[in-house]
């Protein structure tokens, strides 16, 4: 009788709180060598649900790892132009090194407009097409946080990733574009799958690395990963948890995680997994901003 392996979970929260700590280290540096600490600035504009999780573990996280919060409340009703003069007025502020406009913003804002209003030099996010064209073109660039997330917790199971087969499901800019980007960098060989793709399980079937960010709950199923995979999971979503009583909800990924589990060598959850390292990550980019903006040399992790 053959029983399959069961798969190795990858701790993202365990993972992230190392490298909060290396980052804490470094910002503790930073603040001795400048007599500043690095400094974030975090515009939230409405209340997008999704969004108010993510900004309230972010502003906790940021004080414990010794940098400056900005926190910016705008109500849902903020003109466009209200916002491009606070974003200008954060560009302009020398105690700010990373700015992060919390994304979806209502619908009466141009994002795409209030993303290329930020100095590149503070786009701690990544989002900005200075950053996204360095990263495509192999500059330094400061790198959208879930995909830096994803590619330091593949590493953490897999080093050497040359050769491996990678397929991405979605082609978001903020998550599957540069991820396969950074795969790629990797020198994997890159496929990025999306709603107009062919048999998408015949697809995910041949990953090596099998990442996940659709946006669909538990979309990606068992059967569609290869024996052994590296399976990342990046959906954040929440669903209804009537066995958690009336009007419950629960976080799950885009993967089926119990059956995935059964074949992937390695897996992460939701939550616990993705999550935590995007807001390390976002510490990460706020100290590597404020690095390269000054020149005070401190040590700053990287993938
Ligand atoms: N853990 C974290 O830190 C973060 C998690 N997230 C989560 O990751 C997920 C993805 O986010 P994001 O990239 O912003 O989402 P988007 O909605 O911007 O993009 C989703 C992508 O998935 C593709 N897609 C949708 N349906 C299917 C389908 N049935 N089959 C194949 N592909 C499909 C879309 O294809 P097409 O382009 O053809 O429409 C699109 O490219 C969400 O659950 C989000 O909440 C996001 C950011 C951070
Ligand atoms: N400009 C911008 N940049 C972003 O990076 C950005 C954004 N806007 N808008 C929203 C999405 C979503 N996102 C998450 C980050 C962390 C968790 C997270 O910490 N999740 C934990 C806990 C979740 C929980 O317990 O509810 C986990 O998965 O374990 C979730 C979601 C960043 N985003
Ligand atoms: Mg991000």
């Amino acid at each position: 009788m053959t029983t399959l392996p069961t798969s190795r979970i990858i701790d993202g929260k365990a993972f992230a709180e190392g490298l909060r700590r290396r980052v804490a280290e470094a910002a503790a540096d930073f603040l001795s060598r400048s007599g500043r600490a690095p400094g974030l600035a975090v515009v939230l504009a409405g209340e997008d649900p999704a969004s108010s999780v993510y900004v309230r573990n972010k502003a906790q996280q940021t004080v414990e790892a010794g940098m400056a919060s900005f926190e910016h409340r705008l109500p849902a009703e903020t003109g466009e132009a209200e916002l491009l003069a606070l974003v200008a007025r954060l560009n302009a502020d020398d105690a700010v090194d990373g700015i992060l406009v919390q994304l979806p913003l209502p619908a009466h804002i141009d994002a795409q407009k209030v993303i290329e209003a930020i100095d590149p030099a503070k786009d701690v996010d990544g989002f900005h097409p200075e950053n996204a064209g360095r990263l495509m073109t192999g500059l330094p660039a400061l790198v959208p946080c879930t995909p830096l997330g994803c590619l330091m917790l593949i590493k953490s199971v897999q080093p050497a990733l040359a050769g491996l087969e990678a397929v991405v499901v979605g082609r978001s800019n903020i998550v599957g574009k540069p991820m396969a980007q950074l795969l790629l960098s990797e020198s994997c060989t890159v496929t990025v799958a999306h709603s107009k793709t062919r048999d998408l399980p015949a697809v995910c079937r041949r990953a090596d690395i099998l990442v996940a960010a659709v946006g669909r709950p538990q979309m990606v199923r068992g059967d569609w990963v290869k024996p052994g995979a590296i399976v990342i999971d990046v959906g954040i979503n929440r669903i209804p948890a009537p066995e958690r009583g009336e009007g419950k909800t629960r976080l799950v990924g885009d993967v089926a995680y119990d059956e995935a589990a059964q074949r992937a060598g390695a897996i992460t959850p939701v939550p616990g997994g993705v999550g935590p390292m995007t807001i390390a990550c976002l510490l990460r980019n706020t100290l590597a901003a404020a690095v390269a903006r000054t020149g005070v040399v401190v040590d700053v992790p990287s993938a």
